[in-house]
């Protein structure tokens, strides 16, 4: 595995808040990384010191060649220019030839079902189209490391899936993916790594955290009037004297104790997929 990037002993402070403390990363070529964490815990923060867009307090970010990095932020940047005007711009940066250039814009518009907005000043896009600018600018130019900030949060089903198989494409040219994300399906989709952003480090997370758990339906009845609902966390619905719960396979055993315990007969159970 090629090492592309190297952080050591990275600690990031803003004032009295630190958010990061003697953190060590390796970073592999073709890897695709997900970061996360709560809110707040320092996930887009991490996003731009590996891109170089924000200082650490200490420790140092080593990159073992000269790397294209795109990045795409979370919050776009809201200009009067159109999203054609400032893609044609982004790319030429990047060095590409304008005629191969104006060719993708249009394509990868089409793609993301947006042609009819390349016109539009981006200060009028919704969020999501917005979104989907930063994706297509990031394709415009292969990079090495494509960093996403919550890649999906303003995306519809229709795109996501767009999104999702461009980047398995860009996965399988070993461009090197890092995100940070809250939706499970996407994770599952692209990532192989894992991390969680926590106590002010990065902690490995199993990638079986991601997998989607079968959800049962459980059906209780209160056959002699004196069953009491225990304090859950799970979907109910009542009808009569009975209720439903839609609880996670592995919570099935501890719920069914304690509906029991409670004076509740278990009257059926449904896997969610046989509704
Ligand atoms: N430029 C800044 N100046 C001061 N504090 C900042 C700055 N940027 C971020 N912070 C603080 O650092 C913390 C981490 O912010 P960051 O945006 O990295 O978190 P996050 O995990 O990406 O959050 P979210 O999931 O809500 O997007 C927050 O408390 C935030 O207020």
């Amino acid at each position: 595995m090629e090492e592309i990037i190297r952080i050591e002993q990275l600690t990031k402070r803003f004032h009295k808040n630190i958010l990061f403390e003697a953190v060590d990363l390796s970073i592999y070529k073709g890897q695709s990384i997900v970061f996360t964490g709560k809110n707040g815990s320092g996930k887009s923060t991490m996003l731009k010191m590996i891109a170089g867009l924000t200082s650490l307090s200490s420790g140092k970010v080593h990159r073992s060649q000269e790397l294209l990095i795109h990045y795409i932020p979370e919050h776009f940047p809201r200009k009067k220019m159109s999203a054609y005007q400032y893609l044609l711009a982004m790319g030429k940066i990047d060095g590409c030839p304008i005629f191969e250039l104006k060719n993708r814009i249009q394509d990868l518009a089409e793609d993301f079902y947006m042609s009819e907005m390349l016109h539009t000043p981006l200060s009028f896009l919704s969020k999501g189209t917005l979104q989907k600018i930063g994706v297509i600018q990031a394709l415009l130019r292969t990079p090495d490391i494509l960093l996403l900030d919550e890649p999906l949060s303003g995306q519809d089903e229709r795109s996501q899936k767009v999104f999702i198989t461009k980047m398995k494409s860009l996965l399988e040219e070993r461009v090197t993916i890092i995100m940070s994300c809250h939706e499970k399906h996407l994770i599952r989709a692209i990532s192989d790594t894992a991390y969680q952003i926590e106590n002010r480090k990065i902690l490995p997370t199993a990638m079986s955290t991601f997998d989607s758990e079968a959800v049962f339906h459980l059906v209780f009845i209160d056959e002699q009037g004196k069953a009491v609902l225990p304090d859950v966390a799970f979907s109910i619905e009542r009808f009569d004297n009975q209720v439903r719960l839609s609880v996670p396979a592995s919570q099935t055993n501890l719920l069914i104790r304690q509906m029991l315990d409670n004076h509740w007969t278990l009257r059926g159970m449904q896997d969610e997929n046989s509704d």
